[in-house]
């Protein structure tokens, strides 16, 4: 697989906070990529970082072959970022929050295969505010996929979702992923993480401490029937 995303030797410090400190990484083409680690370990950054939300104060970002010091218009039109749960479309309906973002984009996929597949025909004419948390998150699922991206970023996409909800939304992200889009996402829910992603990586204190398949990761424990939130407490959390 080649690689979409490359980082090398990020940093990023919000006064002596090191939210990034000397990350590198490789994205390959098709795979799902989780980033797990406890709060305020750096993974929005890092993804904002990729998504060219903010600039790292060093090291290069390198996405779909482009510099994103350089090209990130270009790369705009190429990937799809659902943020974290944001009170900016909250005034206006699903169908309007969806027109609008369509005319952003040069490329476009059909707004109706999108309503469709993601469920959201009963809802046009609500306004997100009033939807309950799974189909605002569906909402921001589809204004992440209208321009057809190559790469999609959700940053803790089921976040405060019932398991159902959780559920279905997962079904849908399968769905892109198996178009062979690349997704990578952050979450707080290991089990997610273990059942649906190619590979993990953990950040820790602004740094990478590994990062692998899940069942390679879990393979490092010595316990039998670990699971990836043991990982996660021998790995993540600590000083
Ligand atoms: N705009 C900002 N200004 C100042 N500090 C910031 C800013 N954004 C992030 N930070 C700090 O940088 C560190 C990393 O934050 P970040 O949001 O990347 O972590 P995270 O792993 O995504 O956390 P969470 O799981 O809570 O979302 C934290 O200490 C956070 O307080």
């Amino acid at each position: 697989m080649s690689a979409v995303i490359e980082i090398k030797n990020i940093k990023k410090s919000y006064g002596n906070v090191k939210a990034v400190d000397d990350i590198s990484l490789q994205v390959k083409r098709g795979e799902v990529l989780g980033i797990i680690g406890a709060n305020g370990a750096g993974k929005s950054t890092t993804l904002e970082i990729m998504m060219g939300l903010r600039k790292p104060d060093e090291g290069t970002v390198t996405v779909l072959g482009m510099d994103i010091a350089k090209e990130s218009e270009q790369i705009k039109q190429k990937i799809g970022i659902q943020l974290q749960q944001t009170a900016l479309y909250d005034r206006i309906k699903v169908k309007e929050a969806l027109e609008l973002f369509s005319s952003y984009y040069e490329k476009k996929r059909d707004i109706n295969e999108i309503i469709e597949v993601l469920g959201l025909r009963p809802y046009l004419n609500k306004f997100v505010k009033n939807l309950s948390g799974g189909w605002q998150q569906r909402t921001s699922l589809a204004l992440a996929l209208i321009n057809d991206p190559d790469i999609i970023f959700l940053d803790e996409p089921t976040t405060g979702l019932d398991p159902q909800a959780r559920l279905e939304l997962w079904g849908c992200i399968n769905r892109y992923r198996k178009e062979g889009k690349t997704i990578i996402l952050s979450t707080h829910y290991m089990d997610e993480a273990q059942k649906h992603c190619d590979r993990i990586a953990i950040i820790k204190k602004g740094k990478l401490i590994s990062v692998d398949e899940p069942k390679r990761l879990i393979s490092t424990l010595e316990n039998d029937g670990a699971t990836l939130e043991d990982v996660y407490l021998q790995y993540a959390v600590g000083n």
